[in-house]
């Protein structure tokens, strides 16, 4: 099956376009002032407008308030949203707008009760645990700790690199993945090589 990816932590028009040249299906924007990848909401429905047709925008939230959200998504229809914080199902259903929810692998969590947590997420993002840190950690968690057959599409997080993408793809068969820190050149902004690398091996099963 064609394995979908998310070039996530986008900050500017050049990555964006060029994540689209390679292949990527979906790019994340992070909307979380605490990231080195963090891109205002003007910046993000500008380079938005400016899309292919056939990509999809994901604004992803920490536990953000109503206003910081509906800034955003306000932007622009195509929004899907990834809610990557302990937002409860009736926050996430909210908004009106397809959302994944993240789950990070915090040894001895319940996983599927977790997913069974989220019944109208249009996807479920598993990705590393670390203590204070909710996301880009650029560490692997330990995919046979993955349930089998989950509820939901997953899409597969957490220290993802050109180098690992194939075997990771080729193990746990996700519906797609997910990569921030693995593709790029400095925080925030996107390495070609590595993007295109990315990509292909993802794809190439
Ligand atoms: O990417 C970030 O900086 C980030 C910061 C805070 C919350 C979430 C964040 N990213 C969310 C993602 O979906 C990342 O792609 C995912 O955590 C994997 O990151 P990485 O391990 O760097 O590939």
């Amino acid at each position: 099956m064609n394995c979908q990816v998310k070039i996530c932590g986008i900050t500017n028009l050049d990555d964006a376009l060029m994540a689209c040249r390679y292949g990527a299906d979906a790019l994340g924007f992070v909307f979380y002032s605490k990231s080195p990848r963090y891109v205002s909401p003007e910046t993000a429905n500008n380079i938005v407008a400016q899309l292919p047709p056939f990509i999809t925008p994901v604004a992803l939230f920490v536990d953000a308030t109503h206003e910081e959200i509906v800034s955003v998504i306000n932007g622009s229809a195509r929004w899907m949203i990834q809610f990557h914080g302990n937002e409860s199902e009736a926050e996430c259903c909210s908004y009106q707008r397809p959302f994944m929810k993240a789950l990070r692998m915090k040894q001895g969590d319940d996983i599927v009760a977790l997913v069974d947590q989220y019944p109208s997420a249009s996807a479920i993002l598993l990705d590393a645990y670390k203590p204070d840190v909710p996301g880009g950690t650029g560490e692997v968690f330990d995919w046979s700790l993955i349930p089998k057959n989950l509820s939901k599409p997953l899409v597969l997080a957490g220290g993802l690199t050109p180098d690992n993408v194939k075997q990771a793809v080729k193990q746990v068969a996700p519906y797609a993945v997910d990569v921030s820190g693995g593709v790029e050149l400095s925080k925030g902004l996107k390495s070609e090589p590595k993007v295109r690398a990315f990509i292909g091996g993802a794809k190439s099963e």
